[in-house]
C-alpha cells in the first residue's frame, strides 16, 4: 500500500500508530479540516478544496478541478493562505476539461493525480488502498469502476484524529439520488452495481457523500440517505442494470474534446 505524504512521496507502509497516541493527539491537538465545495455551472461540476489549516504549511488539495474555474480556485487558495500540493481527479471526465494541467502551470510544485486504472497520464498514479496525505489528514482510495473503468472514490481517513463524520468524494459513481451513466468509457452497469454496494454502501451510514456533479441543486447526502432514497441504489442488480440500459441520455456535449484532453490531465505535455 502506497502512502503519499504532502511534501515527499514515500512508498513505504504506514506505520501503525498506537491507539493511545492517536487518541491523546486528537484530544490535545484539535486538527482543523478546511473544506470548500465549489461549483462550475456549465458542466454542473463540483470541485472540492480540502486543507489542513492547523498545519504550519497549510497543505491543500483539490478534487476534480475544472479548467474554466482554475483562476477562481487559485485565488481562493491564495486568499486562504494555503499551499496547494495535489490536484486529484476521480476519473477521466467526459463533460469538461480537468483543471489539473492548468493548475500545474499556475501553481509551482502541484502534482496531478489520477488512478492507475484510468490509463491517463499524471504525476502520481493511485491504486486501491493508497492514502493521500495532506498535513495530519488523509484520503483513502477506493476503486469504484463502472461509470468508467478507472473511477475512484476518495474517503477521508478512518482514524480517531480524522474528521467525523467521514466524507466520501464519489465522483460519478454515486450522484445524489442517482449514479453515473455506464454507456461509454469502458462503463459497465454490473461493475458499477458491485462498486457501489461493496465500496460505498459499506461505509458508515453517516458518511457524507459529495458527488462530482449535481443537476438538480443538491449539494450533499449521506450513505444512509442514499441507501434509503436513491432510486437506483434501492434496486436489486437486475433492476439496476435494466434502469442503466434504458437511460437514453444524449452524449455529453464536450465528450470528443474532454476525453482526449483528460487522458493527459488537461495540458500535461510541457510541465
Ligand atoms: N448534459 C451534460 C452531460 C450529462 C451527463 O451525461 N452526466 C453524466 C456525468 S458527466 S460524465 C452522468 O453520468 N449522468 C447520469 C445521469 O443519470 O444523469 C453535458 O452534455 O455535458
Ligand atoms: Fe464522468
Amino acid at each position: 500500500m502506497l502512502r503519499f505524504c504532502f511534501t515527499t512521496l514515500c512508498a513505504s507502509k504506514a506505520s501503525p500508530i498506537p491507539l493511545s497516541v492517536s487518541v491523546s493527539k486528537a484530544i490535545l491537538k484539535p486538527t482543523r479540516l478546511l473544506f470548500r465545495q465549489l461549483f462550475e455551472k456549465e458542466s454542473s461540476t463540483y470541485t472540492y478544496l480540502l486543507a489542513d489549516a492547523s498545519h504550519p504549511e497549510r497543505p491543500a488539495l483539490l478534487i476534480d478541478p475544472v479548467d474554466k474555474t482554475v483562476d477562481r480556485d487559485v485565488l481562493l487558495i491564495e486568499q486562504l493562505g494555503l499551499k496547494l500540493v495535489y490536484a486529484l481527479n476521480t476519473h477521466v471526465h467526459a463533460d469538461h476539461v480537468t483543471g489539473t494541467g492548468l493548475l500545474k502551470s499556475k501553481v509551482p510544485g502541484v502534482k496531478s493525480v489520477i488512478s492507475k486504472a484510468s490509463g491517463a497520464t499524471a504525476d502520481l498514479y493511485l491504486e486501491p488502498g493508497d492514502k493521500v496525505h495532506f498535513g495530519d489528514f488523509f484520503l483513502e482510495v477506493r476503486a469504484t469502476p463502472g461509470h468508467t473503468k478507472g473511477c475512484v472514490t476518495y474517503v477521508t481517513g478512518d482514524a480517531p484524529d480524522q474528521p467525523q463524520p467521514r466524507m466520501a468524494f464519489t465522483g460519478d459513481a454515486v450522484l445524489i439520488r442517482g449514479c453515473g451513466r455506464t454507456d461509454f468509457q469502458g462503463g459497465s452497469s454490473e461493475q458499477l452495481y458491485k462498486s457501489i454496494h461493496t465500496q460505498i454502501c459499506t461505509l458508515p451510514k453517516n458518511t457524507l457523500i459529495y458527488p462530482a456533479h449535481d443537476y438538480r441543486g443538491f449539494t450533499v447526502s449521506t450513505v444512509g440517505e442514499e441507501m434509503e432514497h436513491n432510486p437506483r441504489l434501492t434496486k436489486d442488480e437486475e433492476k439496476f442494470k435494466n434502469i442503466m440500459a434504458n437511460l437514453n441520455l444524449p452524449y455529453p456535449k464536450m465528450i470528443d474534446i474532454a476525453v482526449p484532453a483528460n487522458m493527459v490531465c488537461g495540458i500535461q505535455s510541457n510541465q
